[in-house]
């Protein structure tokens, strides 16, 4: 359909301009030729993935239900756009809103620390109320923000289902799927790419929309390429601590740990005094007797603050791949639950500034706009954050496109702990070209028993993704994880703020040596870290019980500094709880 100026829709809404294209059409300014002042309005075009009718008429009736939910949205909360109409034509499906005059939040180069909080805190009880309608927003980003003039108030738009049910299907079951994921690359927490997103999804997405507002950058250029954590201090220095406190407890991995209500992030934003903790505590405290151990040579990092321009790299969001297909493990040097040991050092002792501080080359993740054809394989890493530090998932990624896995890649970090108590890696593959690619894939990254894995794969899944049923396979839990994986599985649960679990794989001798067995002022020193980065591993010694390796640290610290260590850790295998003990270290 030609839809060029003065074309009119409905046989009323004559399109004056093309706003904006995204992967189920495109969104226009038009007039409404009906009311007497012919008011502006935006029209927003849909278009189902699957052509068949019997999946056109369950559309149909999910796109009307949609719309009535946007309708009482819109006519509830004078921060989301009123819905006028919705109609169809030509088998697509139209949504006649509001225009919110005003201006979206890409197009804002850095806000002010003041101006950044205000829009969270006007954002907040918008969130509030479409989660107390058991809505989830599912693609909070500043490009579905827009800064009304009038007000300036912000406005949110694009609400995702309303999207998800174009791509909607009936499986060789009969009951109906969605294949696919709503939600932005870089913006969207790991669960809600696994396909399961909650409340706590969109307030990660809008503390992460506030800190590309705070830095001027996107999110490629803040999430560390090991871990894919947001790491983004250094660039915002003098930040009220108290703020960027809340907006890193929203930004945790783990929706554990991160804020469950946008009331609560509300309250903790108003809070005077800063004692909101970066993360809930994970063990009861102790009372401090010694003072906690600082570095005594942090170095300064002057932040980069040269403008990357995030306004000016589109990501081109929207749909991002196919809901779980069908799951094996890949590799998975298997693994025990959950992470061992670190040394709080005590002296940070490298004077190179942070790599930090210079904008990240990564490009922004790519963004499938169409379900992967079945020709094509398509895989999906999917990997929990211990095993992204020692794994180089984009280096993974890449060898796998050149085996000829030249599918849509993305990798993304589920929080499978809720599936299977166990993180582990796991690829998502649409379709093999054979069995036997599956157990020559396996077998290419160290996995000893490929044919039992790719049990699971079938060798010719079928036509329609619909009838592969998602899997989940368990790494053997008795296996022993290498020494230098022990050590980086111990930083990433430091990371995630596990101290218990850290303090636990200590030896006695060495809590009490470098420690002086005091808990809290251990945690207290790990509390002023931001994120401690394994930038290397190298395994000097293993008798099979007893390894030695050398291990070089960066610290990014809440302050803004950052500093490096050296060291020298001595582990010991714990065959009762199948990890590796720190037993003691040396500084080099
Ligand atoms: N109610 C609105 N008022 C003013 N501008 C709007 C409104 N809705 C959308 N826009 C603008 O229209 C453009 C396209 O918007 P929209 O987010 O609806 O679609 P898209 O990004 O092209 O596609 P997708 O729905 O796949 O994300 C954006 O620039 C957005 O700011």
């Amino acid at each position: 359909m030609d839809m060029t100026p003065p074309f009119c829709l409905d046989n009323r809404y004559q399109i004056e301009r093309t706003l904006g294209r995204g992967g189920f059409g495109e969104t226009f300014l038009a007039k409404d030729t009906k009311m007497p002042s012919q008011p502006i309005c935006v029209v927003k075009q849909l278009k189902p993935l699957i052509h068949q009718s019997q999946v056109y008429q369950l559309v149909q009736d999910r796109f009307q239900k949609e719309a009535a939910i946007l309708e009482k949205l819109g006519k509830e909360h004078r921060q989301i756009p009123q819905l006028y109409a919705y109609f169809e034509q030509e088998s697509q499906f139209y949504l006649v809103q509001e225009y919110i005059e005003g201006t979206p939040l890409n197009q804002l180069v850095k806000t002010t620390e003041g101006e950044a909080r205000q829009i969270l805190l006007d954002l907040l009880p918008v969130l509030t109320y479409i989660h107390n309608q058991g809505i989830i927003h599912r693609d909070i980003k500043p490009d579905n923000i827009i800064l009304r003039q009038s007000d300036q108030k912000p406005v949110l738009i694009d609400f995702g289902a309303v999207r998800e049910t174009m791509g909607l299907d009936i499986n060789s079951r009969g009951s109906t799927t969605s294949s696919i994921v709503i939600g932005t690359p870089g913006f969207m927490p790991s669960e809600q790419a696994a396909g399961r997103p909650i409340f706590s999804s969109d307030l990660y997405s809008l503390a992460l929309t506030i800190v590309c507002l705070l830095t001027g950058k996107l999110p490629p250029d803040l999430t560390d390429p090991q871990t894919s954590e947001i790491v983004w201090r250094t660039y915002v220095p003098n930040i009220d601590p108290h703020f960027a406190n809340v907006l890193d407890r929203a930004l945790q991995y783990l929706p554990r740990d991160r804020f469950k209500l946008a009331s609560e992030m509300q309250q903790a934003l108003q809070t005077v005094s800063p004692t909101i903790p970066s993360s809930p505590p994970t063990v009861p405290s102790i009372p401090p007797s010694i003072p906690s151990q600082s570095p005594t040579e942090v170095i300064s990092s002057p932040p980069s603050r040269q403008g990357a321009g995030w306004q000016s790299a589109v990501i081109t969001g929207g749909i991002v791949g196919i809901c779980a297909v069908l799951g094996f493990v890949l590799v998975s040097p298997p693994r025990t639950p959950d992470p061992p040991p670190p040394t709080p050092p005590e002296t940070v002792t490298n004077p190179t500034p942070s790599p930090e501080t210079t904008p990240n080359p990564t490009p922004p993740p790519e963004t499938v706009t169409t379900p992967p054809t079945p020709q094509v394989s398509t895989f999906y890493f999917l990997a929990d954050s211990a095993y992204r530090e020692q794994s180089n998932m984009a280096q993974r990624l890449r060898e796998l496109r050149s085996a000829g896995y030249n599918g849509a890649g993305q990798f993304w970090i589920p929080d499978y702990s809720n599936l299977s108590g166990q993180p582990y890696y796991q690829v998502y593959v649409a379709k093999f070209e054979g069995r036997d690619r599956c157990v020559e894939l396996l077998r290419q990254y160290g996995q000893q028993q490929p044919d039992a894995y790719c049990a699971l794969a079938s060798p010719n899944p079928g036509d329609s993704m619909n009838q592969i049923t998602a899997q989940e396979v368990r790494p053997n839990p008795s296996a022993r994880i290498s020494p230098d994986e022990g050590v980086r599985d111990h930083y990433a649960q430091v990371n995630r703020r596990n101290y218990s679990e850290g303090w636990s794989r200590l030896s006695s001798n060495f809590r009490q040596q470098h420690l002086q067995n005091d808990y809290s002022a251990y945690t207290n020193w790990w509390d002023t870290v931001a994120h401690v980065a394994v930038e290397r591993t190298q395994v000097v010694q293993n008798s099979g019980d007893q390894a030695t390796v050398i291990t070089q640290l960066r610290y990014d610290m809440k302050n803004g500094n950052t500093g490096r260590d050296r060291l020298r850790l001595y582990l010991q295998w714990d065959n009762s709880r199948n990890v590796w003990i720190v037993r003691d270290r040396d500084k080099l």
